[in-house]
């Protein structure tokens, strides 16, 4: 990659605007794909509201259709998976031979599905413990934490160690405040991202909880762990060992997140699509080709399915005005 990387960012939402801005912060080349509030930030620029210091830019990079992005060395994907159908258009003329697409989302398996249109030797992993939240047009709200665990992406998830883009990657958001922990291993930390999301991200919908009712509610808590100690099984039976304390650190983690929705809660509330089939879906159908019985998670899939066809999707509307 060149010395002096430029970022496109597909998805100026709560986690694509926030690290986006933090990038153009400290004089990075940005280039923001948006979509509602193109109009908003063409003329009033982003806005980001942080307990580590606010502040707005006043002029961005936006843009409306991704054939005026330049092609960039970062390409950034903040959409959310359910979205992800669109990459297949959006991909192909934004990367560079030495680009490298940085896929942030939660989930499993993202990262096969940008490789089937890019290649794997162009895909890095983000898994971003941050609480973001976009409140208005161009207006992102940060509430705690930021750090992105980068790993390298290769095909069925080898270990690829770190290699001389991740610590350029991770310089980039180091100049920018933001804190990245390098990983060896992808597919050990997308599992452990999972132990937190499918929990907190999908219990704050069913049962309409904050993070900080969760972890304070002894039958919660109970849940929580019983969900966290099925993934840890799933993980080992993908080769992938996850340390006993691991779930008690991460709970302490967590429970400083307080009255956060967590992203899938926030989609609920707005009742926008939930990004059922790649936080609980993926894992399960996992854990079934592993030969695994993951009763917490298969119940709360099933729920949240259900949620999600009668409150969120399109066909949520037909179903409910009938
Ligand atoms: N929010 C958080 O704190 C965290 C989120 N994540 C993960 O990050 C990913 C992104 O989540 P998040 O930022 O919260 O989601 P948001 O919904 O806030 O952001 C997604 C953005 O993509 C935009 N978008 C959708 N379709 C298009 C399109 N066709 N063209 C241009 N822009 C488009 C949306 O535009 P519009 O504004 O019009 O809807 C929205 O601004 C998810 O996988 C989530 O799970 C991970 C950790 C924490
Ligand atoms: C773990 C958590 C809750 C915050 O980073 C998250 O990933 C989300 O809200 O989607």
């Amino acid at each position: 990659m060149s010395e002096n990387r430029s970022y496109a960012i597909l998805g100026t939402g709560a986690l694509g605007g926030f690290y986006g801005a933090r990038l153009q912060q400290v004089g990075l080349d940005v280039h923001f794909l948006l979509r509602s509030d193109y109009e908003y930030v063409k003329k009033h620029g982003l806005f980001i509201e942080s307990p580590d210091g606010s502040f707005r830019l006043s002029h961005v990079n936006a843009y409306r259709n991704v054939l005026d992005v330049p092609p960039c060395d970062v390409v950034v994907v903040a959409l959310k998976t359910t979205q992800n159908n669109l990459l297949r258009q959006m991909l192909p003329s934004l990367v560079k031979d030495n680009s490298v697409v940085l896929v942030l989302q939660n989930g499993l398996g993202v990262e096969e599905d940008v490789a089937a249109i890019v290649g794997s030797n162009r895909v890095m992993g983000g898994l971003c413990f941050t609480c973001n939240d976009k409140v208005a047009p161009g207006h992102i709200r940060h509430l705690r934490y930021g750090v992105i665990t980068l790993a390298e992406y290769a095909c069925n998830y080898l270990t690829c160690g770190i290699t001389e883009r991740m610590l350029q990657v991770k310089s980039d958001f180091e100049s920018a405040g933001v804190l990245i922990q390098l990983a060896e291993d992808l597919l050990l930390a997308r599992w452990k991202k999972l132990i937190c999301n499918i929990p907190f991200n999908g219990l704050t919908v069913v049962l309409n909880a904050t993070i900080k009712d969760l972890i304070s509610d002894v039958h919660t808590r109970a849940l929580i762990e019983q969900m966290m100690q099925e993934m840890v099984a799933v993980a080992a039976a993908y080769g992938r060992a996850i340390a006993d304390d691991y779930i008690e650190k991460r709970l302490k983690f967590i429970a400083k997140m307080g009255p956060y929705r967590t992203s899938t809660k926030i989609d609920f509330d707005q009742r926008r699509s939930l990004e059922v089939e790649a936080i609980f879906g993926k894992p399960l159908r996992a854990a079934q080709q592993a030969g695994l019985d993951t009763p917490q998670l298969a119940m709360l899939y099933r729920q949240l399915k259900f949620l999600d066809t009668y409150y969120c999707t399109n066909q949520a509307i037909a179903v409910l005005s009938h």
